[in-house]
């Protein structure tokens, strides 16, 4: 085809001039890439016969039940999620060869082109056919790149965008940026509406015919463990099997609002581009002299809680290369014209970056949620969404078998000659980490982003130190039990702390008791739950990751140290800018400074949830990022809508003028009127922080609060191992009345040597 051997004439040359003008022959050939993906040809020489050849969509029923070497198997059905794509099914025929419906009728297409009628086989075929033509160009362009020495660079800022998984996510996200682009080629071959398009029964029937050629997946979920959770999370719902397991499709609060409706962030509402991420940061967030607030009660505990939480239920994978090297979207501070890239504009007057590029990785799409239609771009989770500690344990098998000892129900650890247990090294070269001297190393855990700052770091190792002594007690009373079965057992066990101290001791910081109350998420105390909601999908709501949780973003200190013994004399103080990604703080001297920096956090006061934020996320993430630029971008990113259609959407009044923002305090009200043109504009998580605390001491507002309670609700209902349920998937209640007495405090007590801690340390010790 004349379009790749132009490809390859454009590769060709950027490899000649390969020492002379790089990057700007790069970048020309991704805006070329951009050109002509943007204006592809409708098909004239009538339809192509369909061989099973004619196109490969990528085969993701590969992953092949790992051997199981436990003696209680979590789950003994193999954990294929995905319906195989790839074998080349016979082709049901579900067009019969019907030409697109009648173009005079005015519905479903009401405004047919006067090329000849096409079948909607063909043109569903072809759309994919073109979808992975323009996916094998791209490859080849970032081949180019990662050659050039532009892509996958080792910069902190490459090291995190890097895709963050151990390459369990490719398939998915393989077939994700397939569906998308087939998507858009279907709107760029018939120049039909996408809802019209996909509201039509029989282009929906051949696509489907495309993706799940056996019907939609099904899974027998009865063959499984009743005991155990599952790694992946796979059927814990019995009936939508992939419901929470990782790999799922994040849905939604609303609908997604793209300017395309495909997958381009939305404009403003008076037309154009809506004001750069960055301009709103410094417009809004920006701490009056550069000082946040501190919360005055809460210990920075709250803080690295929320991002170990976070860790053990949302991971939105971002786009990257074949060997998941990072994307490059800022070419010697210009922006790529790439797919994969939405670079942030910095305003040429910014108080603290001289460069006008900030770089953005787009998130990669995934397929929809029910895998079997095309649509707008939709985002993945890589994680399992139950709180269920696969922080600690992995979310797929692979990767939980990889972190355990397989002796005696033991994790692997660190061990050294006094006993001290710590996390394994990960001596990947993708581990997200960056080491400053030898004494130093990067850590292993069942989440990829254990090295982000050492708090967080603290909490993973202090579960797994609580894993390993809950199986050596449990070997004491129970001497019969093998390797498989003690690490299970203490494996739902660990998992029902992580649930107990999330809804017992972190939401009550977070929610009002009334809404507490009101999404059902009180503990019971005592007795069983039995608010089991099959029809409750408990996954990770997109905006909820994109937006909503990240309020935790605004809690963050400047600085990290030890706190001595003596709880009075503060040692190492460190910038928190400086601690990002180097866990030395934590792993240095053998593991003796574990129970100094926990003392730091179960002492200090946190920030307060609001518009100001510390400089260290504002301005030197990672050397040269702003976290709140990120967060807003993100936003745009996977289509979340704006701030009003929340208020909306959770019953509370809707401002019509920024005047009306009635929750947010008036300077900030203020701050945000000089950052937007209209109050429609205004993003979610801008409009969601900057709401004052629905009551005393509690961190969110109005609409977060709604947001946040309603995915708690679902995380718990839609939970089936819910740790206070009665049955195989619960406890006895003789063990339920012995988790029920733990509190993080008891924890910590157990594992850090610490004696002399508050019974609550997510509060301020008094006195
Ligand atoms: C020092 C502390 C922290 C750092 C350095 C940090 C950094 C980051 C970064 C770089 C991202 C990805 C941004 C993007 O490209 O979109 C992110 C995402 C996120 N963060 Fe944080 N964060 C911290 C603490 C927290 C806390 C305390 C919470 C919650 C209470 C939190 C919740 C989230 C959530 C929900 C996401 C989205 C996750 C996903 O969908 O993949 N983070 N954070
Ligand atoms: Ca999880």
């Amino acid at each position: 085809m004349a379009k790749n051997s132009n490809f390859k004439a454009d590769l060709r040359m950027c490899a000649m001039r390969k020492h002379l003008i790089i990057a700007l022959c790069t970048i020309a050939l991704v805006a070329a890439q951009t050109n002509r993906r943007r204006k592809p040809k409708p098909s004239t020489n009538g339809p192509p016969s369909r061989t099973t050849t004619d196109f490969q969509l990528p085969d993701i029923s590969s992953e092949a039940p790992f051997p199981d070497v436990s003696s209680q198997p979590p789950d003994t059905s193999s954990e294929a999620p995905f319906p195989d794509v790839s074998t080349g099914a016979p082709f049901p025929d579900v067009s019969t060869g019907t030409p697109f419906p009648d173009v005079t009728t005015g519905d479903p297409f009401p405004d047919a082109s006067t090329d000849a009628p096409q079948d909607v086989r063909d043109v569903v075929q072809q759309a994919f056919r073109e979808a992975v033509a323009i996916i094998e160009e791209r490859r080849g362009v970032n081949r180019l790149l990662r050659g050039l020495g532009i892509d996958g660079k080792e910069t902190k800022v490459d090291k995190y965008n890097k895709r963050r998984d151990q390459g369990h996510s490719d398939t998915v996200i393989d077939l994700g940026e397939i569906v998308l682009q087939a998507s858009i080629q279907l709107v760029n071959i018939t120049n039909f509406d996408i809802d019209d398009i996909l509201a039509n029964p029989l282009v929906q029937a051949n696509v489907a015919a495309e993706l799940c050629p056996d019907g939609p997946p099904q899974k027998d979920c009865d063959k499984g463990s009743q005991r155990f959770r599952t790694y992946t999370g796979i059927c814990n719902n019995k009936q939508n099997y992939r419901w929470g397991s990782a790999l799922s499709t994040e849905p939604r609060y609303l609908p997604a609002d793209y300017d395309d409706q495909l997958s381009s962030p939305r404009k403003a509402v008076q037309g154009g581009d809506l004001p750069s991420p960055r301009f709103i940061s410094n417009r809004v967030f920006q701490a009056r002299e550069n000082v946040t607030v501190g919360q005055g009660f809460n210990t920075l505990m709250s803080m690295c809680w929320g991002q170990f939480l976070d860790h053990d239920f949302v991971l939105s994978p971002v786009a990257a290369g074949d060997d998941h090297e990072s994307i490059t979207c800022c070419i010697n501070d210009v922006p790529a014209d790439r797919p994969e890239c939405q670079p942030i504009e910095i305003p040429s007057d910014d108080p603290h970056f001289t460069t006008t590029c900030m770089p953005f990785v787009r998130s990669a799409a995934a397929p929809q949620e029910d895998m079997c239609s095309l649509g707008s771009k939709e985002v993945l989770n890589e994680i399992t969404a139950f709180i269920d500690a696969s922080n600690v344990y992995g979310s797929s098998n692979k990767q939980a078998l990889n972190l355990r000892n397989r002796t005696e129900g033991l994790l692997d650890v660190l061990s050294f000659d006094d006993d001290t247990e710590m996390l394994p090294e990960d001596l990947s070269p993708e581990s997200i980490c960056v080491l400053s001297d030898d004494d130093d190393y990067c850590q292993l855990a069942g989440d990829v982003r254990v090295n982000v700052q050492p708090g967080l770091g603290g909490l993973h190792l202090l579960f797994v130190r609580e894993h390993q002594r809950i199986v050596r007690r449990l070997a004491q009373v129970r001497p019969k039990w093998k390797d498989g079965r003690l690490y299970q057992e203490a494996r739902k066990i660990v998992g029902a702390l992580m649930q107990q101290i999330t809804y017992g001791e972190y939401l009550p910081l977070v929610l009002t008791s009334d809404k507490i109350s009101e999404y059902g998420l009180k503990l019971m105390g005592n007795g069983f739950s039995d608010d089991y909601d099959p029809d409750m999908n408990p996954n990770i709501r997109n905006e909820f990751a994109a937006a909503v949780f990240r309020f935790g973003h605004s809690q963050i200190p400047d600085k990290l140290a030890y706190m001595l013994a003596d709880y009075n004399s503060l040692d190492q103080e460190t910038a928190m800018n400086a601690t990002l990604l180097d866990p030395k703080l934590l792993t240095t001297n053998g593991g003796k400074n574990v129970a100094g920096l926990t003392r730091f956090i179960i002492t200090q006061d946190a920030k307060r949830v609001d518009s100001s934020f510390e400089s260290a996320i504002r301005n030197t993430l990672f050397g040269t990022l702003d976290l709140t630029s990120l967060n807003i971008q993100r936003g745009r990113d996977h289509g979340v809508p704006a701030y009003v259609h929340f208020r909306r959407y959770c019953g509370l009044s809707v401002p019509t003028n920024f005047a009306e923002m009635s929750d947010i305090p008036e300077r900030t009200r203020d701050r945000i009127a000089r950052a937007y043109q209209n109050v429609e504009d205004v993003d979610l998580y801008v409009g969601g922080i900057s709401e004052l605390p629905l009551g005393n001491g509690v961190y969110l507002g109005a609409t977060f609060s709604c947001l946040l309670g309603e995915q708690f609700q679902a995380l718990k209902v839609g939970d089936r191992f819910w740790y206070e349920r009665d049955g195989p998937e619960g406890f006895s209640s003789e063990q339920l009345d012995q988790i029920r007495k733990v509190k993080l405090s008891k924890i910590l007590c157990n594992n850090f040597g610490m004696d002399d801690v508050q019974p609550d340390v997510f509060h301020q010790p008094r006195g």
